[in-house]
């Protein structure tokens, strides 16, 4: 008899999302281990290594409990989730149980596989990141209107860019939102990508003065918690 799927999983926790266009809604999150980028500023290198094997059903008990109560939004991440084979039959699980699912992935492996019902929300890798060059492109061609790309900024050369990547691709017309997000230089000292991080009343003059139709946000979970915190 074949063994039952599993997936690395570092955390599963219940919080208030933190980003995209449900920023501010409670959330259960479903962190996989793994990834195969190094972006300059990454928050969550934790979950490069950390995790153990679980079985589906074993992930989808454990969300019930820390729930402890009704859920519906349910976002996998990681590390990246899409590394991993069977986080799709996961995800395909959640939503035959009827919950809205997000992925939130990098954009550096293809999307095109995933159940149809799936929200993907793609980060498309500035070159601050140091990791721009890992971006499919092709994934752009798979977003539809209920998806969402974002750009985490660390300098104005970074806003340049991904205000050309914006125009270039039509992506207004693509995707149901473009968020775009500085990172947020929450560990101390950290030096990103040879910036001192960006601060996001920069970000907004920029925005209004190009008249960008995007969403500005931030990482809210950080204010709410402490910003270096895990499972929040
Ligand atoms: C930790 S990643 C995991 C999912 C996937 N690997 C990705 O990059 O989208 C989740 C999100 O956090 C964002 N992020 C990571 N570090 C950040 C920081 N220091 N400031 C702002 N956003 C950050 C990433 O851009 C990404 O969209
Ligand atoms: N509260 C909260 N919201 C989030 N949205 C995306 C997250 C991520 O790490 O992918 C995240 C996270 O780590 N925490
Ligand atoms: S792709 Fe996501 S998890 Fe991987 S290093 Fe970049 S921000 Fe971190
Ligand atoms: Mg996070």
């Amino acid at each position: 008899m074949s063994k039952p799927p599993t997936l690395r999983v570092n955390e599963v926790f219940w919080s208030i999302q933190g980003e995209s266009t449900r920023a501010g809604l409670p959330c259960l999150f479903i962190r996989l281990t793994g990834c195969h980028l190094r972006c300059s500023y990454c928050d969550t290198e934790y979950a490069f290594h950390e995790g153990g094997r679980m079985s589906l059903d074993a992930i989808i008990e454990r969300a019930n409990a820390v729930a402890g109560g009704p859920w519906d939004l349910v976002e996998l991440t990681g590390g990246e989730p899409l590394l991993q084979p069977h986080a799709n039959t996961l995800m395909t699980m959640l939503a035959d149980l009827g919950k809205t699912v997000l992925v939130e992935t990098s954009g550096a492996s293809p999307i095109d596989k995933l159940d149809p019902r799936i929200i993907r929300i793609m980060d498309l890798k500035t070159p601050g990141s140091g990791e721009c060059d890992r971006n499919l492109l092709a994934n752009l061609d798979h977003l539809n209107e209920r998806d969402e790309i974002k750009f985490v900024l660390t300098s104005r050369a970074d806003y340049e860019w991904a205000r050309t990547m914006i125009r270039d691709h039509r992506l207004v017309e693509r995707v149901h939102a473009i968020l775009m997000s500085p990172v947020a230089a929450m560990k101390p000292g950290l030096e990103i990508a040879g910036t001192p991080g960006l601060a996001i009343a920069d970000l907004a003059a920029w925005i209004l003065e190009d008249h960008l139709p995007v969403r500005l946000q931030s990482q809210l979970h950080k204010l709410i918690w402490d910003p270096n915190a895990r499972g929040v």
